[in-house]
């Protein structure tokens, strides 16, 4: 398979009052086009680091990163970002929310009633187009979450970025929003980077589980390959062997091999 992201050698320093902070270090991946990969690890290990450095939101100290093939160097439509309280205008309609961005990068290619078509199509796909006319305010936070991926996917990005899209939420809605983003990352074939702190999640979603070891200077620790069919049916999945050695494999390595001591 082609590979769409490269990080080479990533290293990330922070100038901070208190001094540098070394965030990551030495920080390789590769992600090919029409993969989900996941990144997990403990808090503050530079999960949202890494993913804000594909995202083009940060720039590395040293090393480089590529998406398909041309260096990454500032935020761009093909990487569209979702993170975890959604960035929504609260003053712009559900509709508007996702038509500013599906214009800010065909408006000058396509015409408005093509316009309108992308974005009424992307709330369809997420199941919002009965609620174009509404605010955020005026929505559970789920149905933000989903009207944030509908702008995402809306920009048509070679790349969908997730910071723990679903961590705000409660268990039933991120279940439902899990299965919703497999349907529509089937349809879509799209390629996606997810942060997630949820072992369960990690596994449903992804073709690579990318384990991060606990910072400062933190870097990937092993990459845990998910060969299990799609569709996914997490309630079928629950009692495959497959899946719980998986999970077994995740909870190992942030656990046993990996675990972090919290701060007195
Ligand atoms: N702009 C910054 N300036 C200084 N330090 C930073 C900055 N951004 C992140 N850090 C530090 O880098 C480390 C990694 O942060 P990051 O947010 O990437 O971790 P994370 O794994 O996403 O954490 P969490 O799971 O809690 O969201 C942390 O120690 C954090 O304090």
């Amino acid at each position: 398979m082609k590979n769409f992201i490269d990080v080479h050698a990533a290293e990330m320093v922070f100038s901070t009052k208190k001094g540098r902070f070394h965030a990551l270090q030495d920080v390789n991946l590769t992600v090919a086009k029409g993969e989900f990969v996941t990144l997990i690890g403990h808090s503050g290990c530079g999960k949202s680091t890494l993913l804000n450095l594909i995202a083009g939101l940060l720039m590395p100290t040293s090393g480089a990163l590529l998406c398909d093939n041309r260096e990454i160097a500032s935020p761009g439509p093909e990487r569209a970002v979702v993170f975890q309280n959604h960035s929504l205008l609260p003053w712009l309609t559900c509709y508007e929310n996702v038509y500013l961005g599906v214009e800010r990068v065909f408006g000058e290619r396509a015409n408005k009633t093509e316009l309108k078509r992308r974005t009424m199509d992307a709330l369809e796909l997420v199941g919002m187009g009965h609620a174009i006319a509404k605010r955020p305010q005026e929505i559970s936070g789920g149905m933000k979450q989903r009207v944030g991926i509908a702008r995402a996917l809306a920009m048509e990005p070679k790349v969908l970025l997730m910071d723990e899209p679903f961590g705000a939420l409660d268990a039933l809605t991120r279940a439902h929003l899990q299965d919703e983003l497999l349907k529509i990352v089937a349809r879509t074939q799209s390629t996606v980077v997810m942060v997630t702190h949820d072992v369960d999640e990690a596994v449903l979603l992804s073709d690579r589980i990318v384990m991060m070891t606990n910072g400062p200077a933190a870097t990937i620790g092993e990459i845990l390959n998910v060969e299990l069919e799609r569709p996914r049916n997490r309630v079928q999945l629950a009692e495959d062997p497959r899946y719980v050695h998986y999970r077994k494999e995740v909870l190992d390595f942030l656990y046993t091999r990996h675990g972090q001591k919290l701060a007195a």
